[in-house]
């Protein structure tokens, strides 16, 4: 899928830790202004082919690309200079720091790589605040906010960098129903108003099945199922590979 429209692109992604193969073979494309998921069991590899994508390990195979730069075995630094964010499971915040300066600690990364304007910081720092949610705490400090604001503010400071592709690593794991249905709205605007991609590795599968415009499900470490959400719950390969793990597909 090497067209213009294809913002990430990983080919027979492969890593080894001594005697285990985690991934394997992994073919990958996200396209720009997708939102693509990455299900699977537990140990999957999920974890692995994330971390293969945004630079936090290299792979033992393969290749990957990201607007149209070969990226493989690049620095999670070089890849965030290409436009790839990432958030991770635990919270991407400062814990001391208030929320505005969290926030601008993201634009200026993306300032840094070229994407934020000098001029422009405060706008994006006001629209990431406003789009997350966050302006009735922009002077709140990070480490007193409640869990649910608190997975906001990494996903505004990963915005207010302005990357092409946001990867969220279980951006949901903790929320009430109603903020994961707040934050859904959130992903469906980053998508239409900004055009961004998004990566979501999720264990909620009914958020995934929401919103997700193509899935990739992995299984012991190889891609078992590409498809749209409604594809994937009547993919028998998927419900097999579910067997025996609480799911709601
Ligand atoms: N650094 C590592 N060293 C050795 N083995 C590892 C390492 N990281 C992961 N693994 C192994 O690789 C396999 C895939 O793990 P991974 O964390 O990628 O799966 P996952 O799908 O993210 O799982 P989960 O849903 O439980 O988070 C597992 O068997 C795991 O134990």
């Amino acid at each position: 899928m090497a067209d213009g429209k294809t913002l990430l692109s990983g080919r027979n992604l492969s890593k080894q830790f001594k005697g285990l193969l985690a991934v394997s073979g992994v073919d990958i494309d996200i396209r720009r202004g997708e939102i693509v998921g990455l299900i699977g069991p537990n140990g999957a590899g999920k974890s692995t082919t994330f971390n293969l994508l945004s630079g936090f390990l290299a792979p033992t195979t393969g290749t990957l690309t990201i607007a149209g730069a070969d990226m493989t075995g690049a620095s999670p630094e070089r890849i965030s200079q290409q436009g790839l964010v990432r958030t991770f499971q635990h919270g991407s915040y400062l814990p001391t720091m208030t929320v505005r300066d969290n926030v601008l600690i993201g634009a200026l990364g993306g300032t840094r790589n070229g994407r934020v304007a000098r001029g422009e910081q405060e706008r994006v720092i006001a629209q990431a605040i406003a789009l997350f949610g966050l302006s009735d705490h922009a002077n709140a400090v990070a480490k007193n906010l409640p869990h649910g604001l608190q997975r906001l503010l990494s996903m505004a400071i990963a915005f207010a960098a302005r990357p092409q592709l946001i990867c969220y690593d279980e951006p949901l794991t903790g929320l009430n129903q109603t903020e994961v249905a707040e934050t859904l709205k959130v992903y469906r605007r980053l998508k239409s108003e900004h055009g961004m991609s998004m990566l979501l590795v999720e264990h909620n599968m009914r958020a995934v099945m929401a919103i997700c415009d193509r899935i990739y499900v992995l299984h012991h470490g190889e891609i078992i199922f590409t498809g749209t959400p409604d594809e994937v719950k009547t993919s028998d390969a998927v419900l097999k590979a579910y067997l025996g793990e609480a799911h709601d597909l």
